[in-house]
């Protein structure tokens, strides 16, 4: 375990007196941003005019236009979305680098499939949460952290790697864990977690519990309860102590459900289609139909986006969510249909 790093393993100094430009105040912006400051850092923003502008100010940011963040700058963190980067990359962030800057980003899309191409007198390292920018924040905010990866692409300075390690730390990663990465194992292991298993894994599980219920005759309300509300909860016991912990918890009549029916709907033939999800990853095919998309207008995003919110576990669930004020409100409706897309 010693090559994970914590807090009393990382020196500040380093970042400390450099002016940090964070580009783009969405889910990972706000977050770094905020948390950078109060670890005692000076960060100013880069934004484009509009809400997250609003929402900077708001905070008590400076708000520069991307160029401008960047020439005033010396490490910029680039948290824009990953299909807006090359654009604006060109248009407002190479054109004002200077020799000795660090080009940072909290995923290695852009550069480990070539759609950025950095100068070679910056240096370039990544610092990627392994959780939502909305948890990052929340969790600093709790005394705790997210833990991140670090990975160094160019070490123009020879100080790369130290101002990754104080800038992960700056973000509270250093309370949870920061290991070291290469852009290429940071985006093929994040693509691959967020198709085959966080996002698009458990949404797929989810929504296939609660149609087989539904389509059986069972009420929605109780196959809500049952396939998406409960999930949290049992998360939470896996989160806090792994597979022992949340066995503990259930019945010996759940923990034998989940030996002996478990494989039976996860077993090889799902393990056989994640290698394929795996190998359109490390092949730069989904990379390359993902980028195409956004460039057509993102035609099938918003279709089965708009799809999917009309599905009846959506429905029913924002009904039942209403009559729990306990539970959070969600963070935030993303308009991901209206946002503005590179055409180039
Ligand atoms: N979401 C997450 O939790 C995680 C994200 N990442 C990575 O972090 C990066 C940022 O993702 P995320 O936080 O989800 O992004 P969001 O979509 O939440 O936020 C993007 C931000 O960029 C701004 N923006 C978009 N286009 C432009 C532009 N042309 N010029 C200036 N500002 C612009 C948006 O402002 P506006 O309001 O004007 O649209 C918004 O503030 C990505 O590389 C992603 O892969 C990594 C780990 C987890
Ligand atoms: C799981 C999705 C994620 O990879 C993340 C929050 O870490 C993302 O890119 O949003």
């Amino acid at each position: 375990m010693s090559k994970v790093l914590y807090e009393k393993d990382i020196q500040k100094e380093v970042l400390q007196g450099k002016k940090i430009a964070v580009i783009g105040y969405g889910s990972q912006g706000h977050a770094h941003a905020l948390n950078l400051r109060e670890s005692g850092y000076d960060v100013v923003i880069g934004l484009r005019a509009g809400k997250s502008q609003q929402k900077a100010e708001e905070d008590g940011f400076t708000v520069y236009p991307v160029a401008e963040a960047v020439s005033e700058s010396d490490v910029i963190m680039i948290l824009l979305p990953d299909e807006n980067q090359k654009q604006v990359y060109e248009e407002s962030i190479k054109p004002n680098l200077a020799a000795g800057n660090a080009l940072v980003f909290a995923h290695g899309f852009n550069v480990h499939f070539s759609q950025i191409v950095p100068p070679s007198d910056v240096d370039v390292f990544l610092v990627a949460p392994k959780g939502p920018g909305h948890l990052v924040r929340r969790t600093y905010e709790s005394g705790a952290g997210v833990p991140a990866l670090y990975g160094v692409y160019q070490d123009y300075t020879g100080s790369a790697k130290e101002l990754a390690l104080a800038y992960a730390q700056g973000i509270g990663a250093g309370r949870a864990g920061i290991l070291e990465t290469s852009f290429q194992e940071e985006t093929e292991t994040d693509l691959f977690g967020e198709q085959a298993v966080l996002c698009g894994g458990v949404t797929s599980l989810v929504k296939a519990g609660f149609e087989t219920l539904t389509e059986a005759g069972y009420q929605p309300e109780v196959a809500y309860f049952e396939c998406m509300h409960e999930l949290k909860l049992i998360v939470d016991l896996l989160y806090e102590g792994g597979l022992e912990n949340m066995r503990y918890s259930i019945s010996d009549t759940a923990q034998w459900g989940d030996f002996v029916s478990g494989p039976r709907v996860v077993n090889e033939d799902t393990k056989a289609r994640m290698k394929d999800v795996l190998t359109d990853i490390q092949t730069g095919k989904f990379a390359k139909d993902w980028i195409l998309e956004n460039q057509a207008g993102r035609p099938q995003f918003n279709a089965i986006n708009a799809a999917e919110n009309k599905h009846q576990i959506e429905t029913v669930g924002r009904e039942l969510r209403d009559l729990m004020p306990f539970v959070k409100q969600p963070i935030q409706t993303k308009q991901k249909e209206v946002k503005q897309h590179v055409t180039n």
